[in-house]
């Protein structure tokens, strides 16, 4: 069968993004699983976080559905959004659009460049809660704000929400940043376990300097990745609870793989959170895969380099450049 798709990323958080409408690609939920278990792969195949499967809506512009490298489908995915999101309005010749996620129709726009002349996408992070069932997060509580887990850690406290993915943050030393601490408790809650049977995204955050925060996020269904644009809206918002940061402005958040910019919007008791960032295309590729027995084998027939990188380094060597500070 004959796919073609395009290599993209989001602060480096990369994923496979393969248009379903106009294809006669017939694919269930077990094949979209199938090929991001397959493709995902970086030692066999090409290698990504994830696939970003658009489709037809009824209700918006396209529908976006996220499988994460181990197959399993995520409601949301902030980064992967922002590309879904370029990909719909240079298809449709438009600088804005509604795209129909799992549990809500977000806005996406086109942005001006975050940095030099980055594509730039600003997406909507909704819809927000902090109640444990919608995690879910087994404990016997409605909420969990900067509060401890004896069960996780005797030392951190936390916050549990969900954006609509589920997340637990946390504010770390350098120190805790530097140590096993994020790895033992991540790879404990993405196993079975009492507290999150779905598993959960974890994130550990610093405190730069007012306007500035460092997330790095263990991702459920994935692992570390370079970042997570719903965690980084996730610790944004966390970090203005904590009156570190202001409601309303566009707050710096530095990540392994560049940087992005959240701001947080409150209504009411309503949270929204703006996610503004990078909309990088690698390649276009079209790729041969065979669905058999042993599982999928998929080989790159034609590929066509975007150069966009080269752009989206100097963000990277900047980000770099501002951390060394800390
Ligand atoms: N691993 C996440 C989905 C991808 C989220 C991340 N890549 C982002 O940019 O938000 C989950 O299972 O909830």
């Amino acid at each position: 069968m004959l796919i073609d798709l395009i290599k993209c990323h989001g602060s480096n958080n990369d994923f496979l993004l393969i248009d379903e409408t106009d294809r006669n690609y017939k694919f269930d939920d077990f094949k979209r699983r199938d090929l991001a278990l397959a493709l995902c792969d970086r030692e066999s195949s090409l290698g990504a976080d994830g696939i970003l499967f658009i489709r037809p809506s009824r209700v918006a512009d396209a529908q976006y559905r996220i499988f994460n490298s181990d197959g399993t489908e995520a409601s949301m995915c902030g980064n992967g959004l922002r590309c879904a999101g370029r990909y719909v309005c240079e298809k449709l010749g438009v600088d804005e659009a509604v795209i129909e996620t799992m549990k809500a129709n977000l806005k996406v726009k086109k942005h001006e460049a975050i940095f030099s002349d980055i594509p730039t996408y600003q997406v909507e992070i909704s819809p927000v809660t902090f109640e444990l069932k919608d995690l879910p997060l087994k404990l016997d509580q409605e909420t969990l704000i900067q509060e401890k887990i004896p069960q996780l850690s005797e030392e951190l406290t936390f916050t549990a929400l969900a954006v609509p993915n589920p997340h637990l943050t946390t504010v770390v030393s350098k120190e805790q940043l530097e140590s096993d601490l994020q790895t033992e408790l991540s790879e404990k809650v993405n196993n079975p376990n009492d507290l999150f049977p779905d598993g959960v995204n974890v994130s550990f955050i610093r405190l730069l300097e007012k306007g500035s925060i460092f997330v790095k996020t263990y991702e459920r269904g994935v692992g570390y990745t370079n970042a997570c644009g719903t965690a980084m809206s996730a610790s944004t918002l966390v970090t203005c609870l904590m009156g570190e940061n202001e409601l309303d402005q566009p707050i710096n958040v530095y990540n392994n793989g560049g940087m992005v910019q959240c701001a947080v919007h409150k209504e009411g008791e309503t949270y929204t959170i703006d996610l503004i960032g990078n909309a990088t295309f690698v390649y276009a590729a079209q790729i041969d895969v065979n669905f058999t027995k042993e599982g999928i084998l998929a080989e790159i027939l034609e590929q066509e380099e975007f150069n966009e990188d080269t752009l989206y380094s100097r963000l990277q060597e900047h980000a770099k450049k501002y951390l060394s500070q800390f």
